[in-house]
């Protein structure tokens, strides 16, 4: 939690207005409305199926991999509603990257993990990826565990070590948005802490956004909160007031563990 950020201006990167999500005849999200700001942590939260994963999969189009699956409103991103036919959608990825709850790394060496998605955008010579490869894997403090490893398979690596190789990946193709659903979830503790010191570093240079279920993640490793409840948002805020002082008696329920 960040106590002082009531002093610091704040500048959306997405802003999320009227946004609605269907699968097929389902509605998933209904009327969300809400800033994800710059270089902050956005936590998701929320009991199962409220919605979190659909919001995070709208914030980079993911859903438009699945037939009959669709969203309406906005979310506008570098001044353009990345909802309108005609975006780049390859491009959007790059920029908002996503990292999954279970890690899925590439069957290939731990460098071709990171060089294979930097090649899709860029043309960079042999020296010149060896750097990006470096710089991806310091970002994600993984760098002094892997490199005398880099042409081992990045299946070859721990669970946690792993995760921080997606999160390389991520981070190799210089995005401004990261997406994190559950990253955690399929981690050891010490994996875990890792990762959410990680987040703390990321902050400095990436937007953010998590999806958790662990309440107390939530509260340690993000700036703002938003709680959903059956694909509506029934609260956001900074996580501080979120926690400490909620608005609703169903945030207040949910993150005391009264909730069901
Ligand atoms: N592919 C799909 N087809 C139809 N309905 C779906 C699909 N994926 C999710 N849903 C429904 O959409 C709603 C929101 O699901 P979502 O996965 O976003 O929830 P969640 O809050 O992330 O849940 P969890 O915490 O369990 O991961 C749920 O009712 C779910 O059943």
């Amino acid at each position: 939690m960040n106590n002082s950020m009531n002093t610091i201006a704040v500048k959306p990167t997405l802003e999320i207005a009227g946004l609605n999500f269907y699968y097929g005849g389902f509605q998933g999200l209904k009327n969300i409305n809400l800033n994800v700001y710059e270089k902050k942590v956005t936590a998701f939260i929320g009991p199962s199926g409220c919605g979190k994963s659909t919001l995070l999969r709208t914030l980079n189009r993911m859903y438009d991999l699945y037939p009959g699956q669709r969203a309406e409103g906005k979310i506008v991103y570098n001044g353009r509603n990345i909802l309108e036919p005609g975006q780049d959608v390859n491009m959007l990825r790059a920029k908002v990257g996503m990292v999954f709850q279970k890690p899925t790394p590439f069957p290939m060496s731990v460098y071709e993990n990171i060089a294979f998605g930097v090649r899709l955008y860029e043309n960079l010579s042999k020296g010149e990826m060896d750097e990006r490869v470096e710089w991806a894997l310091k970002k994600a403090a993984l760098w002094t565990e892997v490199k005398d490893k880099l042409n081992k398979s990045g299946l070859s690596l721990s669970g946690g070590q792993q995760q921080r190789l997606c999160i390389a990946r991520s981070v190799a193709v210089k995005p401004d948005v990261l997406l994190l659903d559950e990253p955690t979830s399929a981690l050891d503790p010490i994996s875990t802490a890792k990762i959410e010191e990680l987040i703390a570093e990321l902050k400095e240079d990436y937007t953010i956004t998590i999806v958790t279920h662990n309440m107390q993640q939530a509260a340690r490793c993000s700036d703002y909160t938003a709680y959903m409840y059956l694909g509506e948002l029934v609260e956001f805020g900074e996580t501080d007031q979120i926690f400490m002082n909620p608005a609703k008696k169903e945030t207040q329920d949910y993150i005391t563990g009264r909730f069901g």
